[in-house]
């Protein structure tokens, strides 16, 4: 689950300041949305700021998770403790690079947001998951002996290993085959409906977007400024 209204983030300065609006956003437990906007636009920013890495200018209302969290009041009173705490333990991040450790195997990689909360370092759902993205014989590789789409796979499926309340991925199929693209949106959807996740998935595949009939957070850009709000379907 997810709240937000009035959200604004500014980044750079002078005639470089890029300003990102999310006036409103309600997302509850089970529900995906696609974010699209051109490049440069601000999606990464707003992933970022809802993914509590980047501290917004303003925002009146920052509710996460079940039991709700107040974020507003935690990044008013700058506890980072907790604040790192609900990064580790409630959100799923996809980076746009990847962002997998290069010294630890593709299993260690998956299995590591799971062992930092003391969870078992397995799962059925886990085992399900991987077998479906087939990445079974890629286990005991490390991330460089993997193409770049295996890679992001190895990446989505950490993400999720934890079983987070939010995930947040940022074009998590961009280096994916169409079908190996479908597969992993079938993983996404799968765990989101099975674990009543909220995730936000930025994704510049029009196609895979209208094919899974995903509601969309549109970009509206203007010089300097990009609002996003939900297009009507
Ligand atoms: N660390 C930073 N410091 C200052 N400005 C930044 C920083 N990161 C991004 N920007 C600027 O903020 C704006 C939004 O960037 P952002 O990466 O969020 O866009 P995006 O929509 O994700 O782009 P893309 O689709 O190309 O990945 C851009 O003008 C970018 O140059």
């Amino acid at each position: 689950m997810l709240s937000v209204q009035g959200l604004k983030i500014t980044r750079g300065s002078g005639s470089q300041q890029h300003s990102v609006h999310l006036p409103q956003l309600e997302l509850a437990a089970g529900q995906v949305l696609a974010v699209t906007g051109e490049s440069g636009c601000g999606k990464s920013t707003l992933l970022e700021a809802l993914g509590l890495l980047l501290k917004p200018q303003q925002v009146d209302i920052f509710q996460l998770g079940q039991p709700s969290i107040d974020i507003v009041e935690l990044q008013l009173k700058q506890n980072e403790t907790q604040l790192a705490r609900i990064r580790a333990q409630r959100l799923g991040f996809v980076l746009q690079s990847g962002g997998l450790l290069p010294y630890l195997n593709v299993r260690d990689n998956i299995q590591l947001s799971r062992r930092i909360l003391g969870l078992p370092a397995d799962s059925e759902r886990l085992q399900q998951a991987i077998a479906t993205l087939r990445l079974e014989h890629l286990l005991n590789k490390l991330p460089q002996a993997l193409s770049i789409g295996e890679r992001q796979r190895v990446a989505c499926l950490r993400a999720i290993a934890h079983e987070p309340q939010l995930l947040l991925a940022d074009e998590p199929t961009a280096a994916l085959d169409p079908h190996s693209a479908r597969r992993l949106f079938d993983v996404f959807l799968e765990m989101v409906s099975a674990l009543q996740l909220s995730a936000l998935v930025v994704s510049h595949d029009w196609a895979l977007v209208q094919e899974f009939n995903l509601p969309i957070l549109q970009a509206h850009s203007e010089p300097g400024v990009t609002t996003f709000a939900l297009a009507n379907h």
